[in-house]
């Protein structure tokens, strides 16, 4: 029957009432009776059943694509996490020898014959993942394909399966056509762009000048193959990739200048950034190199080129983030350099990158005063390669002396701002509190029912996530949808039922967004759900988890056990992630039952005070008594670790754009936070705005000169002063 299907090229839909009546055991058993019939036809992404609100398979079971690169921004549940050791093992058991890499164990392969293995040890295996590469071929997989293809091998007595033997999901008629317009603009664009050896001295000198790259020669430029793209005065650079080099895509860098003469770069690529996978210089790096400089710009690796002579790559996605794909392609290296950047977010990006590459194996140079980004080493004349030979060890000791953290607190003092964190750009107040958005804290949200705090957040997301931050939610309450259309109005800032006209603009932006969604709806079992964010943070480079909300991990738990400590477990559980993996995460938690007419404190989250004792930030989003216009929110933030400002300041809501914006200045009066006695006879003033500073005496009256002075101060817009 199976076969049938198969042969007449459709698509089978199992539905299964019991979601664990079609597990994975199930599904591989399946693969294989299809397998022993040299049809396999399976997802070759992330796990092999999709999981889909729960109750619903689908198994895509038609189709000729050998790769479905990724195009949705779902985080698929990991369905048997795996470990290096049980990896190990299953090859043991399958007698394939092996070699333990830095990231990934490298194994013959499996898809070309024997006699026309070039290297013998030419397919990868994400230590993390279990995902497989074979640079030969360029086939990859799931660790459940891999399996599966190592069965067939056997039962079969085969040295070897055709690289055609694993079939993705069937690519789309628009998806095949967008195939295809992609591979003739990356033609078209290289065609009609030029080498520098054709443009004119004077032209050359312009587009250098522009571009800040004065002291880049020619030669190094023709080494990369960089040419120009007249029509928009872009530089190109060419992604060669494969077994045979070819060209597979190109990005193009444009320059302007800003009012304050900076120069800022736009880039596009070709496929598009999801799918542009190119590690730009790796055509030239040598079998036998055995050490290599990885910048975050291409003008970077430009730079470290010419002036030291090392091979260097740039990442395609700067310091946003390293792909696990492009691992294997670094794995000859013994030695890595990370010098990402100048500023502190590369510092940050190079710690966290050298985990996924390897410790022992890379050394990271610290940003600073002598050492800022390579191309702009290049032009104050530095000595690059003293710079590269002053790197230091990624691995760090478990006991360190000041000596060794003297530099380190110098940048932070150096670079308070960056240190502080990404700015909001819609909540100006937000950053005057809490100073900005920083890796590795928890952030504790809570309010009344109802009152608006998924909608909050997920601006509060959007705004960071329109910045870089790559961002994950894990939507327990409203699915996926839901939520995207919620993001998508309030990015948008209008209610686009309105302007269907419009949808397809905004959704282009916005799929450009680093945005993932956990699959998960309803009732979760916390470990499912860290393993997910763990799996994602390897993925994409997660900069900040979204749980809306804690309640949703509760009632997975053991009921036998107070739920109290259930809750503090849980809340412990995201303190550690936050804290081992850098990342930012944001919990929402219900309040505990108030009387109606009181505001919520601290103390009214929900259980016991853990939450906000593990909690970096505390932040509430009040509906009550502060305000006296009906439905007008504010937002207080009533811990603050990283500086001990706290305060309050009102939010609007607009019901078209779903957003909350400042209110006008000036039509509030300012007012300070009450304390616990004043607050049991506060009448509560309408949409006022406070900050109180840590060691201010919160008791002093509003009226006295110096407090006000300092309110109003920091009510002011910073820029205008106004
Ligand atoms: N400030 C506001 N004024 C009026 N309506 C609002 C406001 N904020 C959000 N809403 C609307 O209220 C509804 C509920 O919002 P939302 O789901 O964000 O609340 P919530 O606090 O997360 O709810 P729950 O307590 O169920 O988790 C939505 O329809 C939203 O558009």
């Amino acid at each position: 029957m199976w076969r049938n299907l198969l042969l007449k090229g459709t698509t089978c839909v199992l539905q299964a009432a019991d979601p664990m009546f079609l597990h994975q055991r199930h599904f591989s058993s399946l693969c294989l009776r299809l397998l022993t019939h040299r049809l396999i036809h399976r997802p070759s992404r992330g796990p092999s059943v999709q999981r889909l609100w729960g109750t619903r398979y689908f198994l895509a079971l038609s189709g000729t694509r050998t790769l479905k690169k990724d195009a949705t921004s779902t985080v698929d549940f990991p369905v048997s996490p795996i470990t290096v050791t049980e990896i190990k093992q299953y090859i043991r058991s399958k007698e394939i020898v092996f070699h333990d890499g830095y990231s990934c164990l490298h194994i013959p392969s499996i898809f070309i014959n024997f006699s026309d293995r070039k290297d013998s040890f030419s397919l990868f295996i994400d230590k993390t993942t279990g995902q497989f590469l074979c640079k030969d071929t360029l086939v990859e997989g799931s660790w459940e394909d891999l399996q599966d293809c190592l069965e067939v091998m056997q039962k079969e007595e085969q040295d070897f399966l055709s690289p055609h033997v694993l079939l993705g999901y069937p690519e789309t008629v628009e998806e095949q056509d967008e195939r295809e317009r992609e591979l003739r603009e990356v033609q078209r664009i290289w065609s009609s762009s030029v080498p520098f050896s054709d443009v004119s001295e004077d032209e050359a000198l312009l587009i250098k000048t522009m571009f800040q790259i004065t002291k880049v020669s020619n030669a190094t430029l023709k080494k990369f193959g960089v040419r120009l793209f007249k029509p928009t005065k872009s530089l190109v650079f060419p992604w060669f990739g494969g077994p045979d080099s070819s060209l597979k895509g190109v990005k193009l860098l444009s320059a302007q200048n800003t009012v304050t003469d900076k120069v800022t770069y736009t880039e596009a690529t070709v496929p598009k950034c999801g799918s542009y996978h190119n590690l730009f210089g790796l055509h030239l790096v040598g079998r036998m190199d055995s050490e290599v400089v990885l910048t975050g710009s291409e003008m970077d690796t430009l730079a470290v080129s010419q002036a030291t002579g090392l091979p260097s790559v740039a990442l395609p996605r700067g310091v946003s983030c390293l792909p696990p794909i492009l691992l294997p392609y670094l794995e000859q290296f013994k030695r890595v350099t990370l010098w990402l950047g100048g500023d502190i977010r590369s510092w940050e990006a190079s710690k966290i990158f050298s985990r996924k590459l390897g410790l022992r194996r890379c050394s990271l140079v610290r940003p600073g005063e002598y050492r800022p980004c390579p191309v702009e080493a290049l032009a104050q004349g530095k000595n690059l390669s003293r710079i590269i030979k002053s790197s230091i060890p990624a691995a760090h000791k478990s006991i360190v002396s000041f000596k060794q953290l003297r530099e380190d607190v110098y940048g932070e003092l150096l670079n308070t701002d960056q240190v502080a964190g990404v700015k909001w750009t819609r909540f100006p107040e937000l950053n005057r509190i809490l100073k900005g958005h920083r890796k590795g804290e928890l952030t504790v949200f809570t309010g009344p029912t109802g009152s608006g705090k998924t909608t909050f957040i997920s601006e509060f997301a959007l705004d960071l996530c329109m910045q870089g931050v790559n961002t994950l939610w894990g939507s327990f309450e409203i699915n996926n949808v839901r939520l995207a259309k919620i993001m998508l109005t309030q990015f948008a800032m209008q209610r686009l039922e309105e302007n269907l006209e419009q949808y397809d603009f905004w959704a282009d932006k916005f799929e450009e967004l680093p945005l993932y969604f956990m699959t998960f709806h309803g009732q979760q079992n916390i470990k499912s759900v860290l393993d997910t964010m763990e799996h994602a943070v390897y993925l994409y480079d997660i900069n900040h988890v979204v749980i809306d909300n804690l309640q949703f991990m509760m009632g997975q738990e053991n009921l036998s056990v107070d739920k109290f400590a259930v809750q503090d477990h849980i809340v412990g559980a995201f303190r550690k992630f936050a804290t081992n993996s850098s990342c930012h995460v944001t919990l929402i938690i219900h309040p505990r039952k108030e009387e109606d007419d009181r505001e919520l404190q601290t103390a009214s989250i929900f259980g016991s005070a853990k939450a906000s004792q593990e909690a970096d930030n505390v932040l509430i989003l009040q509906e009550k008594k502060l305000v006296t216009c009906p439905g007008r929110r504010s937002l207080q933030v009533t811990k603050n670790r990283f500086d001990g400002d706290v305060g309050i300041f009102p939010l609007d809501f607009l019901k078209s754009s779903l957003t909350f914006s400042a209110p006008v200045k000036g039509k509030h009066k300012l007012r300070k936070v009450p304390s616990k006695s004043e607050e049991e006879e506060n009448e509560g003033s309408e949409g006022s705005e406070v900050v109180v500073k840590k060691g201010e005496v919160k008791k002093e009256k509003a009226e006295k000169p110096n407090k006000t002075t300092k309110t109003r101060q920091l009510a002011q817009n910073p820029a205008t002063g106004k």
